[in-house]
């Protein structure tokens, strides 16, 4: 985050949302967004993500709670806060006869204050292809579109769904370095994503959503922090786990092991490796396929959702 003050852009306070039928998909949930903050929303699927960004956008009325961006009601005061917000949704939804170049124009007729559409095309690289159809852009290329869309208005908030989905191992760096970039002029982001290790990489803050409710919030370090770290190798020909030294006495929490595949948890790591790797050098074997890695946004992730089926 870079130091724009503690200004809360967004403010989201016991927020609830609850569908015709009378499902409640969001319950209850607090978090605030400062700006030049990068926000992510993570959860498992159906956990409520996007049915809270609908009402940061102002798509809807909450059934509860309060939601505030840039001071103002999304829904009741729209129209002082939609020209200061991009929005990117899941589904562009534009007509997909038309070209990139005439997307764009089209966009920006709507857009107050708006960017010019060369600007923005450059920005997301798609300057080589105004002249392609949008139903001839592939998977990529479309999100690529969306988030120009999005930034046509030069917004100071923006709001990603899901903004790498499709997108290539490199188009999805390149993304990533523009959100960097834009939240480094200023802007505030809120995301949701399914890559944990955009989240990792990408947010300030961010919360794990679970079943509509925030099962955690903070900065990656703090949300991973306590949670295991693992261990694996495969031991040779010969050997089993049972000729390692106790492996409580290595620091390990837990351990499976499925033929030669060792795979350890630990908290703490620099034990449990200096163990396992002097026990190999005295037995003078070969650990192949070592891999050591510290606790991930994954692990807490996972136990996340496991934890909470536990308890259901
Ligand atoms: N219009 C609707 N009517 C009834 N239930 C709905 C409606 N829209 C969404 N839901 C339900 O609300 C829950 C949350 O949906 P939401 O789309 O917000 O989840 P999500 O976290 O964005 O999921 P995903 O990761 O799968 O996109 C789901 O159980 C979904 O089936």
């Amino acid at each position: 985050m870079n130091n724009h003050g503690h200004e809360r852009v967004i403010e989201v306070t016991d927020l609830r949302r609850v569908y015709g039928g009378g499902f409640e998909a969001v319950r209850g949930i607090t978090f605030s967004v400062a700006r030049g903050e990068i926000f992510a929303l993570l959860g498992t699927n159906g956990a409520g993500k996007t049915s809270t960004v609908e009402l940061l956008e102002g798509l809807a009325a909450p059934a509860g709670g309060r939601v505030r961006v840039l001071g103002h009601d999304p829904f009741r005061e729209r129209a002082a806060v939609r020209p200061r917000t991009g929005v990117m949704l899941q589904e562009g939804g534009f007509p997909s006869d038309l070209t990139v170049a005439e997307t764009a124009r089209l966009w920006a007729g709507c857009t107050s204050g708006a960017r010019p559409e060369a600007e923005v095309l450059e920005l997301v690289g798609l300057a080589g292809k105004t002249g392609v159809r949008v139903k001839q852009l592939s998977g990529g290329e479309r999100r690529r579109l969306d988030l120009a869309l999005a930034l046509l208005g030069d917004p100071e908030v923006l709001f990603l769904d899901e903004p790498t989905t499709g997108l290539d191992a490199e188009g999805r760096r390149d993304t990533w370095e523009l959100v960097r970039g834009l939240r480094d002029a200023g802007t505030t982001v809120l995301l949701t994503t399914h890559y944990l290790e955009e989240a990792e990489g990408l947010a300030d803050r961010l919360a794990i959503l679970h079943q509509g409710r925030i099962a955690v919030s903070g900065t990656p370090a703090e949300v991973t922090a306590g949670r295991p770290s693992r261990m694996s190798f495969e031991l040779p020909d010969g050997y089993f786990l049972g000729d390692l030294p106790p492996l409580a006495d290595l620091g390990v929490c837990g351990h499976e092991s499925d033929g030669r595949l060792v795979r350890l948890r630990t908290r703490e790591l620099q034990r449990t490796a200096a163990g396992v790797l002097a026990w190999a050098e005295r037995a003078g074997v070969e650990l192949r396929r070592l891999d050591v890695r510290s606790a991930s946004l994954e692990e807490a992730f996972l136990g996340i959702a496991q934890e909470q089926e536990v308890m259901a």
